[in-house]
């Protein structure tokens, strides 16, 4: 059986996208950056505590694989997650503007007999930014609860030039990716 364990449902319906039947476990893990963790060290940390504190729900479990995931984006080596108020969305958004950045995705999965990763790195080129777009944007609502406060699947479509990548990792699962680590287990 698979388990995700995440509150989200856009990982949730990612998954489903690729035909993988799995249940949800809620898992609660603090998504602190350590003095001196790199950008992808902090993101593949948090993936693997949010797989290992899902996997201690089911361990008695025969055969249970949990799969847990974290998306950041990361500008400069500076690492924005969800913003917690609409001041923190705009100063996001204000500094992805006009700018490439990367976002980074880490997938565990974590079972009994072990625990293999795999990673997107995307890079998303946003398109210079108003401060009456950026008003317009975060008004919406769209940016909470998202990493980097925007959505590529959402409005935020309409700021994105390019991206080089995994669209569905910006998404928070890299579909091609996960389908591999799984089919190799
Ligand atoms: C950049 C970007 C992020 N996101 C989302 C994906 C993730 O859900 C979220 C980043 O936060 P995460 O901490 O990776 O995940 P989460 O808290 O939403 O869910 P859980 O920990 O329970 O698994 O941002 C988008 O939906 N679209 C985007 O374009």
């Amino acid at each position: 059986m698979f388990y995700l364990a995440s509150q989200s449902p856009r990982r949730r319906q990612l998954l489903e996208q690729i035909g993988i039947d799995h249940r949800t476990l809620d898992v609660d893990v603090e998504e602190v950056r350590a003095a001196g963790e790199s950008p992808d060290d902090y993101v593949s940390r948090v993936a693997r505590d949010k797989a290992r504190a899902g996997f201690a729900l089911v361990r008695n479990e025969a055969g249970a694989i949990v799969l847990g995931a974290d998306t950041e984006v990361v500008l400069d080596d500076e690492v924005f997650g969800k913003p917690a108020v609409e001041a923190d969305a705009i100063a996001m958004l204000r500094r992805l503007s006009g700018r490439e950045h990367r976002v980074l995705s880490v997938v565990w999965a974590v079972a009994g007999s072990g625990e293999t990763t795999t990673r997107s790195i995307s890079l998303v080129r946003f398109a210079p930014l108003t401060d009456d777009a950026i008003a317009a944007y975060v008004a919406t609502g769209e940016c909470f609860g998202k990493a980097g406060a925007y959505a590529i699947q959402g409005r935020a479509a309409a700021f994105i030039e390019n991206l080089t990548g995994s669209y569905s990792g910006v998404m928070g699962l890299p579909l091609f990716e996960t389908a591999r680590l799984l089919a190799d287990r």
